[in-house]
């Protein structure tokens, strides 16, 4: 049967990143979506802003939501102090597994914990199954639609805490616009707009970054 795209993503990594080194396996995966297939990676010039705002936050704790082939958890988890700890949820297995090895090969295992399932069921469960009190940091960057409840269940679920820092990718391209209204209009929270490009085309896209105030 033939290859998927993140099955030739993976082989381009393996053949072009050196183990243990982050920097390579996201220039690897950064060169094979622009020069042989589109991926909806958040890519390098997003990337680097996802970069700085993890750098600035230092985080300890921090949740992903759309791990997909593994490339921001890649970003972020290289920017962590390795007592920090990254949990990442992916609902497709195959995506999953293709994770998993970018993950591994970028040597950062340690403090990634890649989660299988529906963030609507893990959510709930992320104090008594990984003894989480509340996250530092989130980035949120799997099914658009999900984006505003979810954010409304980790709240109800007490996962948030004052100066919590939510991330959004793709507000304008694919779009959230339910998500953006609420995070804009909410006394719960202080947002701003970092304004950038689809990965790897000239389009508009760009990340919100919304501080929980509690
Ligand atoms: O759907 C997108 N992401 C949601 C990913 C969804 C998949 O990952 C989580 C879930 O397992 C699903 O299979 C997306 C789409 C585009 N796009 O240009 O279509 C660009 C992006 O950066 C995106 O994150
Ligand atoms: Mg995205």
């Amino acid at each position: 049967t033939r290859s998927t795209r993140p099955q030739r993503l993976l082989n381009a990594v393996r053949k072009h990143a050196t183990r243990g080194d982050p920097q390579s396996v996201i220039s690897a995966i950064d060169h094979f979506c622009r020069h042989s297939e589109w991926a909806m990676n958040i890519g390098d010039e997003k990337g680097s802003i996802l970069d700085s705002v993890v750098s600035e936050l230092n985080p300890e704790k921090v949740l992903e939501l759309g791990t997909y082939c593994g490339y921001s958890t890649v970003r972020i988890a290289r920017l962590l102090p390795p007592g920090a700890r990254l949990i990442t949820l992916e609902f497709n297995a195959d995506y999953a597994a293709i994770a998993r090895q970018v993950i591994a090969l970028a040597g950062l295992e340690d403090r990634v914990q890649l989660v299988e399932g529906a963030s609507e069921d893990w959510i709930p469960r992320m104090k008594e199954h990984f003894g989480i009190e509340t996250f530092d940091f989130v980035f949120l960057d799997h099914w658009k639609d999900r984006y505003l409840p979810d954010t409304k269940l980790m709240e109800d679920c007490g996962l948030l805490r004052k100066g919590t820092v939510l991330l959004a990718d793709n507000v304008i391209c694919p779009g959230v616009p339910d998500y953006l209204q609420y995070v804009r209009n909410s006394l719960s929270y202080k947002s701003c707009y970092f304004k950038s490009h689809l990965e790897y085309t000239k389009a508009e896209d760009g990340l919100e970054k919304s501080v929980f105030l509690g």
